[in-house]
């Protein structure tokens, strides 16, 4: 069976493996099953205790830990270095408060990580092998692939089933660069086993995962180079939300290439190649942020029927693929690659595949949030994306300077805008940018979902005071412009 290791070999690191793939596990003989799950991140663990509950005989397979990049090289680890390096960028702030520290707080970087590996090891237990046992998943533990369109194999257990889901999630994408070795170099797999801060970090890639990471290390106290292809951070969002994390990122020290291509790469050095100017940023460390592409490789697809291409496994809108037994879900085919996505896709998966829901995957309406600080997060139609729709919207926004709580709270750098369709109050898109943005978009992903108007928005009674205020705020004036 295969030895999963995680470094550093510490008690956290000890407890998430005997929860994810625990060493002295035995798996069953093989059999028939009405649904086998591959994968076993989010999205799988999903698929398999949805259709185990509904009474199902199910199976689902892993090849290292369960749980998946979430829980153990992704947004839990991320989430929890990114609440240390606030706590320390938080105490630096101790002038506005009312408070003096007689040195700038010094990291103890041993100490973060210890209590980054501490986090995983909580979140573990809840995507734990046991726990999908417990919930009446049989669990199989190694490499699986298909061998035939009703059948897969993991170390050497056949597995026949009426209906299979993919959920294999997705693995970091590494450009091409002169000169760059493997081992020399971090992913979203390696970072988290550091044990030492990077006095000189540089970060590839000014999406989520760059901008995040960055901010991070800098407040923990690396000095920070990101570089970018992309002319702004988060490219995905709106050019407003861009340029104020720009800002923020600016005065919090870290140093911005933008619209600079990496492009060679060894002995500690970058060369960063810009429009007419090539730069040269030296490195103690060097983290790519650089894009996912889906895990559609040595799965046996062929064998199975399955078609995938470049951007992962290939489904219709109800996600099944071109196998009519076969449907896949979260990373390895949804081009929104988050973990609530993966959840809400295999929800949506097991209704149709074995309860006949025949219900379109866009019927989902899927926020994002990035954790940078402030938070940014958006829902629905936004102006970018009506763009590129070829429909108008209509806009309303507010600054967050304007939000009693916001100031209160030192934390008044943001905005929140909510978009109609042209002519309409019905609400269609969200943007928002505020400390705690996350926790506050799914109000609108709910008035989404609900056809909800800007005047019912206007009368729900929001506590005071508080920072989702903004949004009654926003339908508050613009249900006064109408009268
Ligand atoms: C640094 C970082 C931070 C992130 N932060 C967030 C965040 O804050 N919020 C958010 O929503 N999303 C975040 N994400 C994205 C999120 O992690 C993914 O969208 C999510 O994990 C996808 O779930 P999944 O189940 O589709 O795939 P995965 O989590 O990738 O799980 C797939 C599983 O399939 C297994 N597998 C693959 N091939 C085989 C095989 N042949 N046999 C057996 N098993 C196999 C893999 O080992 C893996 O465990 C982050 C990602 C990164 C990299
Ligand atoms: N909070 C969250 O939900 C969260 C956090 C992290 C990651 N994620 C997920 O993980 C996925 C991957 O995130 P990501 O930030 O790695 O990817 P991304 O695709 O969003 O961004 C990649 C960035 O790398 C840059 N880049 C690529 N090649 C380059 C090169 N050679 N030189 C310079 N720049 C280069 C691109 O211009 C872009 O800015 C996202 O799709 C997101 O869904 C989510």
């Amino acid at each position: 069976m295969t030895t999963i290791e995680l470094y550093p070999d510490d008690v956290h690191n000890q407890r998430t493996i005997r929860q994810g793939h625990p060493p002295d596990w035995v798996n069953r003989d093989g059999g028939d099953y009405d649904l086998v799950v591959l994968g076993g991140g989010p999205g799988g663990l999903t698929a398999a205790i949805t259709a185990a509950a509904g009474g199902h005989r199910v199976a689902m397979t892993e090849q290292r830990l369960t749980g998946g990049t979430c829980v153990n090289f992704g947004c839990t680890p991320s989430k929890a270095l990114i609440r240390c390096a606030r706590a320390v960028h938080d105490a630096s702030r101790g002038a506005e408060f009312g408070f003096r520290l007689d040195a700038p707080p010094q990291t103890d970087f041993g100490s973060v990580m210890d209590r980054v590996r501490e986090m995983r090891s909580l979140s573990s237990a809840g995507d734990a092998v046991e726990v999908a046992e417990q919930a009446g998943a049989e669990v199989y533990l190694g490499h699986t692939r298909f061998t035939a369109p009703n059948a897969m194999e993991v170390e050497g257990r056949l597995l026949r089933f009426r209906t299979a889901v993919i959920a294999t999630g997705s693995d970091p994408v590494v450009p091409p660069i002169e000169g760059l070795r493997t081992g020399e170099y971090l992913t979203n797999e390696t970072v988290f086993s550091l044990t030492e801060l990077p006095a000189r970090l540089v970060v590839i890639g000014s999406g989520p995962m760059g901008c995040e990471l960055a901010q991070a290390f800098r407040r923990l106290g690396s000095e920070v180079d990101l570089v970018s292809h992309s002319r702004t951070l988060l490219p995905n969002d709106e050019q407003e939300v861009s340029e104020l994390i720009r800002r923020r990122f600016e005065q919090e020290g870290l140093r911005l290439h933008l619209g600079f291509k990496a492009v060679r790469a060894g002995a500690g050095r970058l060369l960063a190649q810009g429009t007419g100017e090539t730069r040269e940023l030296p490195y103690d460390a060097l983290l790519f942020g650089t894009g996912r592409k889906a895990h559609v490789e040595h799965l046996g697809l062929g064998a199975a029927g399955v078609h995938a291409d470049g951007d992962g496994v290939e489904v219709d809108e109800y996600l099944c693929t071109s196998n009519p037994n076969i449907y896949a879900i979260g990373d390895a085919t949804f081009p929104q690659k988050f973990t609530h996505a993966a959840n809400a896709t295999a929800r949506l998966c097991i209704a149709n595949a074995l309860d006949g829901a025949h219900r379109p995957a866009r019927e989902l309406v899927i926020p994002h949030c990035t954790y940078t600080d402030p938070e940014v997060a958006e829902v629905g139609l936004t102006p970018r994306r009506a763009r590129n729709e070829g429909v108008t919207i209509d806009a309303y926004r507010l600054d967050l300077d304007k939000v009693a709580r916001a100031f209160i709270d030192g934390e008044e750098e943001g905005f929140g805008a909510i978009y109609t369709r042209s002519g309409s109050s019905e609400i269609a898109g969200a943007t928002l940018v505020a400390a705690h943005a996350g926790e506050m978009i799914t109000e609108l992903t709910l008035a989404i979902m609900n056809q909800v108007p800007l005047e019912v928005l206007a009368e729900t009674v929001h506590c005071y005071p508080t920072q989702a205020q903004v949004f009654q705020e926003i339908a508050l004036r613009y249900a006064r412009a109408q009268r």
